[in-house]
């Protein structure tokens, strides 16, 4: 897939689908299908053009992340760059455009934003977006601004119903419209409680974790548990601290095709029992034995086992590994 920081850049005419999509959850997914030219997705008006090839379905973000720009800190991500990238291509989108989040692009109007970027920059023949987007200078233009402004240069914008998270309880008290769509904070929030089982459901597929494998101390072989430590993107969202049961992929070649290895545990915290100091991502492959230094790992998280634990000696934790192993393999089965 292409991807640029340069709109100017871009493949065109495009059919663009705008907002930030970190995660491409599911609500994400169902803003993507009008513009995508994948069969899969289902096609829809603009299907003959897209096949054609003449038009270019195009996903348009922000980078870094608005919230980063204004809050002057790094924020992590459910899917860093990479990882969106893959999703995206999984979806049939054929490019990327990253626009720079600065001042300037933060001070447009609605009226410019469409003006300059959509219809100069990108020359968009069509347009989808969430119903609650919202664009332009202090987030002053909504979805039907977007229609308005696009219509004025006989573009149709496809405003896209919220895709609502079915197994919330809507009937508790306090809930509000935010609190049933679905949305990256509840999905960040679900994870942080390590209910990775419910986080599949809103993502609409596991949530995973891309890595490459690295030395560790190298104890875990000393307690019977070898395991391969992961270094992942700086800017990956991390769940909950603990043990999961998790299944285990390469990403090998150029195209990184994913080749399943085992099924796993996973442990990511400071571990405690070992005074560790900072916080590891160690899987441990259940009938494993080949060396994996230096490779692409891809985790799918599957089942929260249990919280991190500090124990008394390394022959108790040794105890609970195995249990945290069995306890995997009956998920599994
Ligand atoms: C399934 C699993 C569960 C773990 N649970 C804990 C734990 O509860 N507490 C802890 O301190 N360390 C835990 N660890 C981390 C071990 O302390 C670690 O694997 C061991 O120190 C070896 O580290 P090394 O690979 O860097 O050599 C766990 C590791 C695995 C694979
Ligand atoms: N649940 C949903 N259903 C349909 N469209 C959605 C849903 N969530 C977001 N969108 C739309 O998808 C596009 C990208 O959404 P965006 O990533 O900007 O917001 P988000 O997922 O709600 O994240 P955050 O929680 O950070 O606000 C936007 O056009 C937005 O309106």
């Amino acid at each position: 897939m292409r991807v640029t920081n340069q709109a100017e850049l871009a493949l065109t005419p495009t059919a663009v689908a705008l907002g930030k999509f970190d995660g491409v959850h599911r609500g994400h997914q169902q803003v993507i299908k009008p513009i995508s030219s994948s069969t899969e997705m289902g096609l829809n008006l603009s299907s003959r053009e897209l096949e054609q090839g003449n038009i270019h379905s195009t996903v348009v973000t922000f980078d870094p992340h608005p919230q980063e720009f204004f809050s002057g800190k790094p924020r992590t991500l459910l899917t860093p760059l990479n990882e969106k990238v893959k999703q995206l291509q999984l979806l049939g989108v054929e490019q990327l455009v990253l626009l720079p989040f600065d001042r300037e692009l933060c001070e447009l109007s609605p009226v410019e934003f469409v003006e300059k970027i959509l219809v100069q920059q990108l020359q968009a023949t069509q347009i989808s977006v969430g119903q609650d987007f919202r664009f332009g200078s202090k987030r002053s233009g909504t979805a039907y601004d977007l229609q308005i402004i696009a219509a004025r240069y006989n573009i149709p914008v496809t405003i896209v119903s919220l895709e609502i998270d079915t197994q919330h309880d809507s009937t508790a008290q306090n809930t509000t419209p935010e609190m049933t769509r679905i949305s990256t904070s509840l999905i960040r929030s679900i994870l942080e409680e390590g209910n990775v089982e419910r986080a599949q459901q809103l993502l609409g597929r596991p949530y995973t974790l891309h890595g490459v494998v690295v030395k560790g101390q190298q104890l875990g072989r000393t307690i019977g548990f070898p395991t391969a430590n992961l270094e992942l993107p700086k800017d990956k969202f991390l769940p909950s601290n603990g043990v999961y049961a998790v299944r285990i992929f390469e990403a090998s070649g150029a195209s990184e095709l994913l080749e399943f290895l085992a099924l796993g545990v996973m442990n990511i915290g400071n571990r405690p029992t070992v005074n560790g100091e900072n916080v590891t991502i160690e899987v441990h492959l259940f009938d494993w034995a080949a060396d994996l230094y230096g490779k692409k790992l891809v985790v799918e998280l599957e089942k929260f086992l249990r919280p991190e634990t500090k124990f008394a000696s390394l022959e108790a934790l040794k105890n609970q590994i195995q249990l945290d192993c069995s306890l995997a393999k009956a998920f599994f089965s």
